[in-house]
């Protein structure tokens, strides 16, 4: 394969991810640096393709837009990691690199000769090693965010590679006067084929790792209750069936706020809204300390589903909650707050659906008789 066939190529992958990412754009789960990145794309895909046209008709100028062209795209691809890591790299230290690598390479191409000589792709690696560096700064910034996943990893080493190549490149090509785009200097195809392998990990690391959030989110939304934190209802079933039929022995317990529509009523829905998400705050605390389950099943009714093995006795556990419960009230609405309960131990019933029916019912008389003058 030749020189311009693997410019193309590479101009056209940088196309495909492009449309992709800007596809992306519209998609309200896809992070806001989608669109850095699209338009980073759109821009190396435009200078390989004038690179490959500027290279195939021997047009010296447009090979200098092209070339100016890659140096705007790596650059903006620095933005896009930025945005995307939350990397603190300044807009004028972006901007400074992309004029400064720009007017150098401008200056070159016009004092060292016509024709697609070997100074300028000295020149080129050399000042390509910049942004390649940026990147790999912003993109360690998101690793060491995300250790978990593999997609910064490899976006990490892809772009430290490609840098790595720019800066070997330079001196082979300083010391051979026939390493040029346009000769058949092995090594430099090479060169060119391996970057455009890794151009092709770079989109594939960063549509894979906004992939992996947007599912993150969606995972996240789907099973979590989005005011208080706490599995939502399906979930919270889904977990205590699991439990149910693994043989764990537990009790579940029915909650519900009293008078809480009186909450709403006299301190307004922000109260409310605040009542709700520290009383899921105190179920994640139990959930957390004593393995126990805890889901917001509707409006102000609750779940927890406690083992039979904690630390502490059940009646322990609900009073310490109902005390803490009473404290939220105070804090938020300066009254102390109750709630109703209804339990079932999990040997009374084959199916989650049938507890919560159970510990429903005993809700249902306890509500009753607080209601009861
Ligand atoms: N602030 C807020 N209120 C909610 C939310 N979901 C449900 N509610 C309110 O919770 C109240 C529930 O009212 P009721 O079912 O009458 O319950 P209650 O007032 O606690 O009465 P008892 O259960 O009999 O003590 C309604 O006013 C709902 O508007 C929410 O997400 N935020």
């Amino acid at each position: 394969m030749d020189i311009i066939t693997i410019i193309v190529l590479t101009g056209l992958t940088n196309l495909t991810f492009a449309l992709y990412s800007w596809h992306q754009v519209s998609n309200p789960e896809s992070h806001f640096a989608c669109r850095a990145f699209a338009l980073a794309q759109f821009i190396k895909a435009a200078s390989f393709i004038l690179y490959a046209i500027s290279l195939y008709h021997g047009y010296d100028h447009l090979r200098l837009l092209a070339n100016l062209l890659i140096f705007i795209g790596c650059w903006a691809e620095v933005r896009s990691y930025n945005q995307l890591a939350s990397a603190g790299i300044k807009a004028s230290f972006l901007w400074a690199g992309a004029i400064v690598t720009c007017a150098v390479f401008t200056w070159f191409h016009f004092t060292s000769g016509d024709g697609p000589n070997n100074t300028m792709i000295v020149t080129a690696s050399v000042l390509l090693v910049l942004p390649f560096s940026a990147s790999v700064y912003a993109l360690y910034q998101l690793l060491k965010q995300h250790p978990a996943s593999v997609f910064p990893r490899v976006l990490v080493i892809v772009n430290a590679m490609i840098g790595l190549f720019c800066f070997i490149r330079a001196p082979l090509a300083a010391s051979d006067s026939g390493f040029t785009m346009t000769g058949s200097v092995v090594v430099n195809e090479l060169f060119i084929f391996a970057t455009f392998l890794l151009g092709l990990g770079n989109g594939i690391g960063f549509i894979g790792f906004l992939k992996e959030r947007s599912d993150e989110k969606l995972c996240v939304r789907a099973n979590y209750d989005y005011l208080t934190g706490i599995y939502n209802r399906q979930h919270f079933e889904r977990s205590a069936q699991k439990r149910l039929q693994s043989g764990d022995t537990f009790t579940l317990y029915f909650l519900d706020l009293d008078k809480f529509k009186g909450v709403n009523d006299r301190f307004g829905h922000a109260a409310g809204d605040e009542v709700l998400r520290l009383f899921g705050q105190l179920l994640r605390e139990k959930q957390e300390r004593y393995s126990a389950i805890s889901g917001r099943l509707g409006g102000e009714e609750f779940g927890i589903l406690l083992p039979h093995d904690t630390r502490l006795p059940h009646d322990t556990i609900i009073e310490q909650l109902r005390q803490d419960f009473a404290s939220v009230g105070e804090k938020v609405i300066g009254e102390a707050l109750t709630f109703s309960l209804g339990a079932c131990p999990s040997k009374q019933a084959d199916s989650v659906q049938e507890l919560m029916h159970h510990a429903d019912v005993l809700l249902y008389d306890a509500k009753h008789h607080l209601s009861s003058p």
